[in-house]
């Protein structure tokens, strides 16, 4: 029995269940650095691109990391520029989004691919709802996540979600929580880049009055603190290199050892780690161990990002419409058509469902009508561009409405810092008085690049670089400093040390107004301090 015709590909078995049925494709690289090379990879979506986390990676600095995206869609290939740097031909010719024929050559930089389809099915688990825990989808990719979540929900593995920020990595973590046996112990959220290497140690593990210089009290760690239920360590990434034996021994013997102690305890965790970059390029680089990654990566997870599933925008609108009103049976607010034309963004969602969520409650706060699109353009003015009246809907809840002022707030803050130093990340994490890692978080969660592929400033050292994209926020926050922005460095710090709010996510978490919903930026816990 055909139930759905998304692709042509998808059936059900009365058997089996939901499946995706899919092609394999035969990729031969005809030209470029690894010309020669002959694979094959699994459909329904490849991606291709220079990045270790594509499916296809091609080792050719003209080709983007995320460069294109090839599709099966019943008999056809669609081929799919995924914002290259370079541009993506087919048979000679620049597209944005085509069918390629049997014969086709595909042009990426200055590599080129011959593709064929192979005739063998491949089958793959779909999920036949539309959601898990909390996250919503209806797309190919998000069903087949949802049918791996739903297998692993309730074992004990331990789980790596990788994805770009915004993605709902978080999500995933309380759902496999929520879903587990666990579900009746504590479900911890521990953000790895919130703090500097020097109290990480005593975060995770805890430690002993005495147990070094400063440390009056006993502490409970967050490993502790979590016992009997599920840590989610975000930005695992960021966990310095020598603290990663701990954690590995941690994973390995379920036991931590506090600090200034020798008696192990025990501490009967499930870990759920994200990162919004490739773990395995950082095990390339040396900054992460390899014996680590493996122990963390034992079931993998891939987020798939907000342009790679467009399909699923009106069903998540809806959603956060129903979030917004407060009530399952809420009326749908904003006109379909508007939700076709948020299926259009000019850009490709560089804040993924976080910048969609933001977007659908700004518009229902304002009473928009349309996306606010125009307000989206690239700011080139300075840092007083930053417009000084915040658009404030007092009908939102508390917390609703001041994640909205934290998140623009924040934007504005690590902006100024950034234009002060000549959009140097080391120096504006210095001069605020926080980690690099926060700052960079910042960037990535507001798409403010300094590199032209939009890539985050990984790599970048952070030195400076020509004229940065800066992508603007749902909402802008006062502007954080006196109209005579040029003020110094050690100004700004002190500037900053008056704002309680900018501090509260630079020590990684923010104060709680009751209990999270998910709404805007992250509440972390604070347990402990
Ligand atoms: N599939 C989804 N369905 C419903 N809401 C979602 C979905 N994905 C993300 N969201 C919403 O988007 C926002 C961001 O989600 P979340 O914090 O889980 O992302 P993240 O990948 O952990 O981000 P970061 O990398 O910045 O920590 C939240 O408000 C969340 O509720």
């Amino acid at each position: 029995m055909v139930l759905m015709k998304d692709w042509n590909t998808w059936t059900m078995e009365a058997d089996r269940g939901l499946e995706l049925r899919t092609h394999k494709i035969r990729v031969e690289v005809s030209r470029g650095p690894m010309a020669g090379i002959v694979t094959e990879v699994m459909g329904p979506e490849v991606r291709v691109g220079s990045g270790k986390d594509c499916e296809l990676v091609l080792e050719d600095p003209t080709v983007s990391r995320h460069h294109l995206l090839l599709r099966i869609e019943g008999d056809l290939l669609r081929v799919l520029d995924t914002s290259s740097r370079n541009g993506t031909t087919v048979d000679g010719v620049r597209i944005r989004d085509a069918y390629a024929r049997p014969d086709s050559t595909i042009g990426l930089g200055a590599s080129a691919l011959r593709l064929q389809m192979i005739r063998d099915v491949v089958t793959l688990p779909l999920s036949s709802s539309t959601h898990f825990g909390g996250l919503v989808g209806a797309s190919v990719p998000m069903r087949r996540l949802f049918a791996l979540l739903e297998k692993i929900a309730g074992t004990h593995a331990t789980v790596l979600v990788e994805g770009e920020t915004g993605t709902g990595k978080e999500l995933v973590a309380a759902a496999i929580h929520t879903k587990s046996k666990r579900a009746s112990g504590p479900f911890m959220v521990f953000d790895c880049s919130s703090v500097g290497a020097g109290v990480l140690e005593s975060e995770l593990f805890g430690h002993r009055r005495g147990g070094f210089t400063g440390a009056t009290e006993h502490r409970v760690g967050r490993f502790e603190a979590a016992h009997g239920g599920t840590l989610f360590l975000d930005e695992i990434g960021e966990l310095p290199l020598e603290l990663q034996p701990k954690l590995l021994r941690a994973l390995e013997t379920r036991t931590i050892t506090r600090i200034g102690e020798n008696e192990p305890r025990r501490a009967d965790v499930r870990i759920v780690a994200a990162t919004n970059r490739s773990l395995a390029a950082e095990v390339e680089r040396g900054r992460f161990r390899e014996d680590l990654y493996y122990r963390l990566a034992v079931v993998p997870v891939r987020m798939p990002p907000l342009r790679e599933r467009l399909d699923d925008i009106p069903l998540l609108v809806r959603h956060f419409e129903k979030e917004w009103q407060g009530r399952k049976d809420a009326p749908a607010l904003l006109p379909n058509e508007v939700l076709e034309r948020m299926k259009a963004h000019p850009r490709p969602w560089p804040g993924n469902v976080r910048e969609l969520r933001n977007k659908v409650e700004m518009m229902l706060s304002l009473g928009l009508a349309e996306p606010p699109w125009a307000a989206e353009e690239p700011e080139t003015a300075g840092p007083m561009s930053v417009p000084s009246v915040l658009p404030v809907n007092l009908e939102l809840p508390l917390h609703v409405g001041l994640a909205h002022v934290e998140t623009a707030y924040k934007r504005a803050y690590v902006e100024r810092a950034l234009r002060e130093t000549g959009f140097n990340v080391s120096q504006a994490a210095k001069i605020a008085g926080v980690g690099r890692a926060f700052v960079q978080r910042v960037m990535r969660k507001h798409g403010i690049r300094l590199s032209e592929e939009g890539g985050g400033p990984e790599g970048g050292g952070g030195g400076a670089s020509p004229a940065p994209a800066l992508a603007p926020p749902p909402v802008s926050a006062p502007s954080p400093a006196p109209a005579s922005a040029s003020a110094a460095g050690h100004g700004l710090y002190q500037w900053y040390r008056k704002h309680p709010l900018a501090s509260s996510e630079a020590r990684g978490w923010t104060e709680g107004f009751g209990p999270r919903n998910g709404h805007g930026p992250k509440r972390r816990d604070e347990g402990g301090r």
